[in-house]
């Protein structure tokens, strides 16, 4: 299939590219790019042998950690830097380590929600393990933000708590289902949050309340604020209900019938469109790109709003498809979709990418 790319190609060889010394170290994940990554480059790091260094009880290894390897998607090359964080502690000497050295760093839980580049990332990539739990009262539950969201959505509806019904089958952490306020069947993240802590660019821990924070669709104050290094843990408040087990059942149900769950996916890439009444899937189905591939990438044919790779796309392939079904859906129906999941460039050093 020829494609047409809607972005400039001004980045065709990596290596003119290196970056310039990082002058900030939080790496934003951006929207989506405008540029094309280039075709048919090697990695960046040799993974061939593993090098580690040790700093604080950490342990870094160097070009060695496949990002396809920490992505749902099952995309993306090695990362110069790789660490897994247990406690807040290791997470705030993570952070330090790479503001000492000028590291660019992203702190990433399942991956459920990333696209990596087959060139790898220029930074470190901070695996966040932080997975304790702690039943503060009846229905109140304090969760690591490495705790799997699936798993407490479950155990607490096993426990008679109503709330995090829709988390069930949802493959990421508490962390990242904070920071993109995760929702689904009518249920959102934000709205069982009492208060999450957090720590900062600077390295201090902070109690935020969520009566001090902004959620909307997908989106949380964390997005925007400047100083956030990680969410650490999350305090959620439940009520009680004799019907959540079984309401949640269904709903896992639900979820297995209407969505490719068994493949390579990173759930939802396009939000819904605000205000129009009809979803990005539905746009996409009716512009008849069901089963559409490119390369190892297809748009799936049990729910057209997950492109899934089939074991061999390459991040590229999956850049084309969704451009492609951005630009069939725009000149279809006059609709800008907009992507949910997150792209990693593998170079760029940048503070923000305009939503
Ligand atoms: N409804 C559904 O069926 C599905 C929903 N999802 C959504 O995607 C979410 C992704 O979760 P997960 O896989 O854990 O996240 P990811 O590992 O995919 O990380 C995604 C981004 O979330 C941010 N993030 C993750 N953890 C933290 C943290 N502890 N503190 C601050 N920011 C963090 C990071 O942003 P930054 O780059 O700025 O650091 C990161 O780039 C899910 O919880 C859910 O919301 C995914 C699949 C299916
Ligand atoms: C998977 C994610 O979240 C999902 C969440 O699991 C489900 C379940 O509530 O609701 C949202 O999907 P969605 O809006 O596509 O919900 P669905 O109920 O599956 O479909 C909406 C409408 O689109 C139609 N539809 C769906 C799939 C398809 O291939 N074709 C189609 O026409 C359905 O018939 C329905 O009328 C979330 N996605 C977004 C972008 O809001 C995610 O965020 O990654």
């Amino acid at each position: 299939m020829e494609i047409n790319f809607p972005f400039s190609t001004s980045r065709q060889n990596p290596s003119l590219m290196l970056p310039t010394p990082p002058t900030l170290t939080k790496m934003a994940s951006m929207a989506f790019p405008v540029v094309q990554s280039p075709r048919n480059s090697t990695p960046i790091f040799s993974s061939n042998k593993e090098q580690t260094q040790n700093w604080n009880a950490l342990k870094f290894v160097r070009g060695k950690k496949l990002l396809k390897d920490l992505s749902t998607w099952g995309i993306g090359g090695p990362c110069n830097y790789f660490v897994q964080v247990f406690h807040q502690t290791h997470l705030l000497s993570a952070i330090r380590y790479c503001r000492e050295f000028s590291i660019p760093y992203v702190v990433i839980g399942k991956g459920s929600n990333c696209l990596f580049d087959d060139l790898g990332f220029d930074g470190c990539v901070i695996l966040n393990q932080i997975d304790f739990l702690e039943r503060m009262e009846p229905g109140v539950y304090r969760a690591g933000s490495g705790f799997r969201f699936n798993h407490l959505g479950s155990l607490s509806c096993n426990e008679g708590f109503t709330g995090l019904e829709f988390a069930a089958g949802i493959p990421g952490t508490v962390g990242g289902a904070t920071y993109m306020n995760a929702g689904a069947n009518g249920q959102e993240t934000a709205n069982v949050i009492e208060s999450i802590d957090i720590v900062t660019t600077e390295g201090n821990f902070r109690t935020l309340n969520r009566i001090d924070l902004t959620f909307g669709y997908r989106s949380s104050s964390f997005q925007d604020m400047d100083n956030l290094a990680a969410i650490v843990a999350v305090t959620f408040r439940l009520e009680h209900s004799g019907s959540a087990k079984k309401r949640q059942q269904e709903l896992l149900k639900r979820r297995r019938a209407t969505q490719p769950v068994n493949e390579r996916s990173a759930g939802s890439v396009f939000r819904n469109p605000v205000n129009l009444g009809v979803s990005a899937a539905e746009l996409i189905d009716k512009a008849g790109l069901k089963g559409c591939s490119i390369g190892g990438a297809m748009v799936s044919n049990i729910h057209a709003n997950f492109l899934v790779n089939n074991g061999a796309s390459t991040s590229q392939d999956m850049l084309n498809l969704i451009a492609l079904v951005k630009d069939k859906v725009h000149s279809k129906f006059g609709v800008e979709l907009e992507e949910e999941v997150l792209y990693f460039h593998p170079y760029w050093n940048y503070a923000k990418w305009e939503r």
